[in-house]
């Protein structure tokens, strides 16, 4: 089987993420230091051939996508609806404390999407993308909790390795186990088979 290669990365930095207000669905564009930490992983992945580069629509990850694929020479391919972040409802633009854990019920928050279903979806894009560029390298610009929840999910099913699979474009962020990496300059690929 010719596996497809992902760098799966994580949006830049914006003004919500600075605050630590959770932004799910909510439409947050990059601040100075996330369009920065954009160009950034430019110089890092400069030395990757990359087939094709998509981004979850909302704008912190378009922009970050865009900001890349002008700094690679790559076309950005599409939006891909599914690769948004998981929506926390009411939650959403809230810090922690106690108006956010008034909110909280086992596995996220009151009217919240489901991990079950942000899982299913982020991870159903990644196995189409996987078919789609089939032995190619593809750039996949999303989010924190979406990016988590589809490995987390994949390693139950599909996913055959983890290599430094995540590219934290804005801070390290542990949830679930799951340690969301600063891109180091190595290796930044999980190898997805459907
Ligand atoms: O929505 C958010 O605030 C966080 C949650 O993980 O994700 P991201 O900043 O990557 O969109």
């Amino acid at each position: 089987m010719t596996l497809t290669t992902f760098a799966l990365v994580r949006h830049g930095q914006t003004d919500w993420n600075a605050q630590r207000r959770l932004q799910g669905s909510t439409d947050i564009p990059l601040n100075d230091v996330g369009r920065g930490q954009a160009r950034d992983a430019v110089d890092v992945l400069s030395g990757y051939e990359w087939d094709a580069i998509v981004s979850s629509p909302l704008s912190r990850a378009a922009e970050t996508a865009d900001l890349i694929a002008a700094g690679l020479g790559v076309s950005v391919a599409r939006r891909v609806p599914e690769l948004a972040e998981r929506s926390f409802g009411p939650a959403e633009g809230l810090q922690d404390g106690p108006e956010l854990d008034a909110l909280r019920i086992p596995g996220g928050f009151r009217g919240a999407e489901s991990e079950e279903a942000a899982a299913s979806r982020g991870l159903a894009s990644l196995e189409a993308l996987a078919e789609e560029f089939r032995g190619r390298r593809v750039l996949v610009v999303a989010h924190g909790t979406l990016i988590r929840v589809s490995l987390s999910r994949a390693i139950g099913r599909t996913l055959q390795s983890i290599d430094n699979a995540v590219l934290n474009l804005a801070h390290h962020h542990a949830v679930d186990g799951w340690q969301l990496e600063y891109f180091n300059g190595e290796r930044v690929v999980a190898a997805v088979q459907s």
